[in-house]
């Protein structure tokens, strides 16, 4: 039997990650990937594709907008064929990066088969060779979780593993959940030219993000499309007569209907592993537990990416990656820390969250802290974009240090990204006071954050009277 220091079961972004940082460091690896290529979820049915798409549906949007604003004619419609080929294409160029080969150079085993648990050190590839790992760290990631809906198969329906493969644009999709795979696509699929409702059980869109910014964003988005909250799709149901098909909706509405696209949440990919050989139980959703240092409950084998429930990012199972490949390379027991994790809505407007929101922050230190907003009708380029939707919001503790930052607006993580830049490196909010933007830019929004603070702190201080005082006299 082969024996490795270190077995990864999973290609994508947390398996690639722990792969060639643990076969740059010398450990001898094995990359195991079920399926036939590596790149895993992201690249395959997630980030990558969903990016494309939502270039394209910006594109359209724009030109029918320019279209209707300057008077011009514009004529045809969409093939979504054609949209998915461009969406293939970016897959394709990010696919030679992801190469097998390309990991081979580096020193890793790549097997392109099914992983199973044998034992506590022992993994079956497929139905035939076993492998031995000191260390194995698990990266299956996640799939979409398709709810009890009666008679589901009497409407066409997409997951985002069948969305980029399909050619012809349905009249009207009901998308169920509203979550960041339902927005995103549901704004692109209307942006093509669909008719699109999102059904969620919850009150709102963005329920867990800062509640004003979730708003800013959500009124942006029901310009596009429509949304029934507190609801769930549990039927399908047929018309003979009139041949038409309604989702039936447990508020007891009724919505004609030509597809379903299924963005409902996600389940780790671990039902097939036999983790109780390797000692591990996994939750009743199917994810791993693991400590901060990212071990599972046997202290050899850790997980990392989707599969342990926790931040579901390509950048998380990144950060996750390489944390691991210092803790099982090197036997340290760094701890994860998720502070300076950022995310994204990839929605226009785009939704940017780091950190807490207020009423996290106000829970976790009562009313010590300070919040500052500012809104893009404040910031000359904003205006001069005639662009009225950003609004940004930070909360800061006493002493300025960034508790949370999030903003509504086009393109906010370009222009937002600083502040993770800025709370990493310690650095409070004030600190924006004394940068040189370019006039007029975008990021200058932060800046006018923290001349809020300049203007708190120094309004009424006995400092700013004498100085005042001195002024005076000087002249
Ligand atoms: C539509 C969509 C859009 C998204 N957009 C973004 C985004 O913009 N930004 C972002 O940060 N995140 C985004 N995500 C989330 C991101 O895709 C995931 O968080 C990320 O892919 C998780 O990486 P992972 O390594 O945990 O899993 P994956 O990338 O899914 O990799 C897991 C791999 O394990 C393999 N595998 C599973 N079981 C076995 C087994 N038994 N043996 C061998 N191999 C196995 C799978 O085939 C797969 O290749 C998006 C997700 C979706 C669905
Ligand atoms: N831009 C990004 O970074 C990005 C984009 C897409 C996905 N992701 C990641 O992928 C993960 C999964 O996203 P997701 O949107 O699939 O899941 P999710 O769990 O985030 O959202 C699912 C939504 O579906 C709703 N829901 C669940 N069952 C329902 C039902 N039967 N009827 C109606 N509504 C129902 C939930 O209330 C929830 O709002 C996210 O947590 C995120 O981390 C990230």
């Amino acid at each position: 039997m082969k024996k490795y220091d270190l077995i990864i079961i999973g290609g994508g972004s947390g398996g690639l990650t722990a792969a060639s940082g643990a076969a740059q460091f010398g450990a001898s690896v094995a990359l195991v990937e079920k399926k036939n290529n590596l790149g895993g979820d992201c690249l395959h049915a997630g980030c990558v594709p969903s990016k494309a798409f939502i270039t394209v549906g910006k594109e359209i949007h724009q030109a029918r907008k320019a279209a209707e604003q300057h008077n011009l004619q514009l004529a045809g419609d969409i093939s979504l064929a054609q949209v998915n080929r461009r969406v293939h294409d970016a897959i394709d160029d990010i696919q030679e990066m992801d190469d097998v080969s390309r990991f081979e150079e580096m020193g890793v085993d790549v097997y392109l088969k099914e992983a199973v648990f044998t034992g506590p050190h022992t993994v079956q590839l497929g139905d035939g060779e076993e492998i031995e790992g000191k260390r194995i760290v698990i990266a299956t990631g996640s799939k979409a979780v398709i709810p009890p809906i009666d008679n589901i198969e009497a409407l066409p329906y997409f997951t985002n593993e069948t969305i980029f493969d399909a050619e012809e644009l349905p009249g009207h999709i009901v998308c169920v959940g509203g979550g960041p795979v339902g927005v995103e696509l549901a704004q692109v699929l209307a942006r093509l030219g669909a008719k699109v409702t999102i059904v969620d059980n919850a009150p709102r869109l963005f329920p867990n993000e800062e509640e004003e910014i979730g708003r800013r964003v959500q009124s942006a988005l029901l310009e596009e499309l429509n949304f029934v909250p507190n609801a769930r799709v549990e039927a399908i149901e047929e018309d003979k007569a009139s041949g038409l098909v309604y989702a039936v909706l447990s508020n007891g509405e009724k919505i004609k209907a030509d597809a379903l696209l299924i963005a409902a949440g996600r389940r780790p990919n671990t039902d097939s592993l036999q983790l109780g050989k390797a000692g591990i139980d996994p939750a009743k959703d199917g994810s791993i537990p693991v400590k901060p240092t990212l071990q599972t409950k046997a202290p050899h084998i850790y997980a990392v990416g989707d599969v342990t429930g926790e931040y579901a990012f390509t950048h998380a199972a990144g950060l996750e990656g390489q944390i691991v490949v210092t803790n099982a390379v090197f036997g340290l027991r760094r701890k994860v820390s998720y502070s300076t994790l950022p995310w994204v809505f990839y929605t226009e407007p785009e939704l940017f969250r780091l950190g807490l929101t207020e009423q996290q922050a106000r829970e976790k230190h009562g009313d010590s802290i300070n919040v500052y907003k500012v809104n893009g009708g404040d910031v000359d380029r904003f205006i001069a974009e005639r662009d009225k939707t950003p609004l940004v919001k930070i909360i800061t503790d006493k002493r300025g240090k960034i508790l949370g930052a999030h903003a509504a607006g086009k393109n906010a993580s370009d222009w937002m990204h600083e502040v993770v830049a800025a709370k990493a490196w310690k650095k409070p909010l004030r600190s924006f006071s004394s940068i040189v933007y370019p006039y007029p830019s975008r990021g200058e929004i932060l800046k006018k954050a923290a001349d809020i603070y300049w203007r708190e702190k120094l309004f009424d201080s006995s400092a700013t009277k004498l100085l005042k005082k001195y002024v005076q006299t000087f002249r």
